[in-house]
């Protein structure tokens, strides 16, 4: 497609920008140079490119609307995360934001969601800022030569308007900011937020409506890696911050992702991006030394706070506990640049437990995995979300349920044949606290959780003595080389036998009211699976 028919698909969403200002698909060397240029950011002394984002540090789930048109409305999951906008007040914002876009150059990215081709759809990202096209184009995957010779038509288009204010007048919005889904004019608009991670999750949402719907394929919010010799693969579903990105790096295995897979039954796995998002918030070489590493040129960083030699300080979190850097998969040295791997043998579910009662690892059976996919209980951690200063704890579908266009039982139903077959091991893993709750004790060192997911990749924690947990209704295994057993087993890390048995029914209550009230119409066998207060 050439640059001319971009100009004509930018027209056809009423941007009309002058003959030169309109920058197609430029290297991330060019778009760093605008970007310096135009003062968007500045270099750190790794060479990533730092921005900061403003008000906006984080997502903002209030201004996320899905435009209610007939043909998707009998399909989407309507309610406060999929909330509805009509027809006329998105094309207000629409032409609002394709008019402030055909006064300024804008920057074009064609890109993929999908590093399997056969599950692939082209997304055209226009953006106002060099950094944003920097991001989305790290983010994609990136066409080949030939698949950008003959990029044709997008499935999807992307406007972005950081810059631009929405009229919070106008009918059904919540503010200035807004991020409108319009899966029947195949169009997303991202307005008066700088947060990049709007862009890749809108991304992610328009792909977890498509894959279901037309490809039979499962849309996961979760990050895989694969076993270099085995191909064999492992996928850690969670919601924004439990661990994902971190686990998923692993210089024993190979990277597929770190956070939007697609699952084709009989065929495999795939990547839904060509990058990473990572939490930089006390990023360290010593704990996490892919990650760090992996911020270097080409990498754009969000609010990370820069020292006066330009070296970043991660423990700085005075702009927002949600600082954050993009980069495509090949800053991490181990990673499947295909993209894809077979289908996968563990299934791990993290839940980020505020409480401090859940294991840190659990061995889940088909139900009990089908129960915990559901209910998708975690901790929104700080910062991901405007307004969350400390972890909250909260039940979100298939751990991911701000992105999920369709009912949960779709996916659920997806999920559940996938896993039936027997041959996938499904653990519960808990990166949140243990030795007493959020604000008592302190989160379980990363490396016990990299341990217990180790032996159970491997398999060697099957050799392990369990206990069946009756309040949780978790098999727990009683012992990990390399962690101590007290950890293994989570009462034995409070003080109080008694205050943990209050908190852990406490919780266990939570599940069960959860589960009635969303899941009642589920079977016996799923519904028993779970937690009993
Ligand atoms: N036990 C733990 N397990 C996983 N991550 C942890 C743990 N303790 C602290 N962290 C921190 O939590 C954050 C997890 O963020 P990330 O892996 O990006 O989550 P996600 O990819 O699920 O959004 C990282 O900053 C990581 O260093
Ligand atoms: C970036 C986000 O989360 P995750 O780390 O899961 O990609 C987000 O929720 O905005
Ligand atoms: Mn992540």
């Amino acid at each position: 497609m050439s640059t001319t028919s971009v100009t004509q698909v930018l027209a056809d969403h009423g941007v009309h920008a002058a003959e030169g200002s309109i920058h197609v698909d430029m290297v991330p060397a060019e778009l760093v140079e605008c970007a310096l240029a135009r003062k968007e950011g500045k270099l750190a002394s790794n060479g990533s490119l730092v921005v900061e984002t403003g008000k906006y540090t984080g997502r903002s789930p209030k201004d996320r609307f899905v435009v209610d048109t007939p043909d998707v409305h009998d399909k989407i999951a309507w309610g406060n995360v999929n909330v509805p906008i009509s027809q006329e007040s998105y094309e207000k914002v629409r032409d609002g934001v394709a008019a402030y876009l055909s006064e300024r150059d804008i920057y074009v990215v064609r890109g993929l969601a999908g590093a399997d081709r056969g599950h692939a759809r082209k997304f055209m990202v226009t953006c106002e800022r060099a950094s944003q096209a920097l991001f989305i184009t790290q983010l994609l995957v990136r066409p080949t030569d030939e698949e950008r010779a003959a990029y044709g038509e997008p499935d999807f288009t992307i406007l972005t308007a950081p810059g631009y204010k929405c009229d919070a007048s106008i009918e059904g919005l919540n503010s200035e900011a807004a991020v409108l889904v319009n899966f029947s004019e195949r169009t997303v608009i991202v307005a008066g937020t700088e947060y990049s991670g709007e862009i890749k999750k809108s991304v992610f949402s328009v792909m977890n409506y498509l894959l279901p719907v037309e490809d039979k394929v499962l849309p996961m919010h979760c990050s895989a890696s694969m076993d270099p010799k085995t191909h064999d693969t492992a996928v850690f579903f969670g919601l924004s911050g439990t661990g994902k990105t971190t686990l998923s790096a692993d210089p024993k295995r190979l990277l597929i992702g770190d956070d939007e897979h697609g699952w084709a039954m009989g065929e495999g796995i795939f990547n839904i991006e060509g990058g990473c998002y990572a939490k930089c918030d006390g990023l360290t070489e010593e704990r996490e030394p892919e990650i760090f590493r992996a911020v270097k040129f080409g990498a754009l960083c969000e609010n990370v706070i820069l020292d006066d030699k330009r070296q970043p300080d991660y423990d700085d979190v005075s702009l927002t506990q949600n600082t954050r850097v993009g980069y495509p998969v090949e800053h991490i040295p181990n990673s499947c640049l295909e993209g894809v791997g077979g289908e996968p043998s563990v299934v791990i579910f993290l839940a980020c437990d505020a409480f401090g009662v859940l294991p840190p690892i659990s061995r889940l059976s088909a139900d009990a995995a089908m129960y915990h996919f559901v209910s998708g209980f975690t901790s929104k951690v700080a910062g991901t979300e405007l307004g969350i200063k400390e972890p909250v704890p909260t039940f979100s579908a298939l751990f991911g349920e701000p992105f999920m266009p369709l009912d949960p039982m779709v996916y659920a139903d997806m999920l559940g044949e996938r896993i039936a077959e027997g041959k996938t091991r499904v653990y519960l893993v808990n990166t949140g606290w243990v030795e007493g709750s959020y604000g008592v004790g302190h989160r379980i060192p990363l490396v016990y959780n990299r341990i217990n997911v180790n032996a159970a990749l491997d398999g060697s924690l099957e050799n392990a003595e369990f206990i069946h947990d009756d309040v949780f209704n978790l098999d727990i295994p009683t012992s990990c080389p390399g962690v101590p057993d007290d950890v293994m087993v989570p009462w034995k890390c409070w003080s109080s036998k008694d205050e943990y048995d209050a908190t852990a029914k406490k919780l266990a209550g939570m599940f069960q009211e959860n589960f009635e009230k969303k899941y009642a119409h589920l079977p016996e066998n799923v519904k028993n699976a779970g937690p009993r207060a």
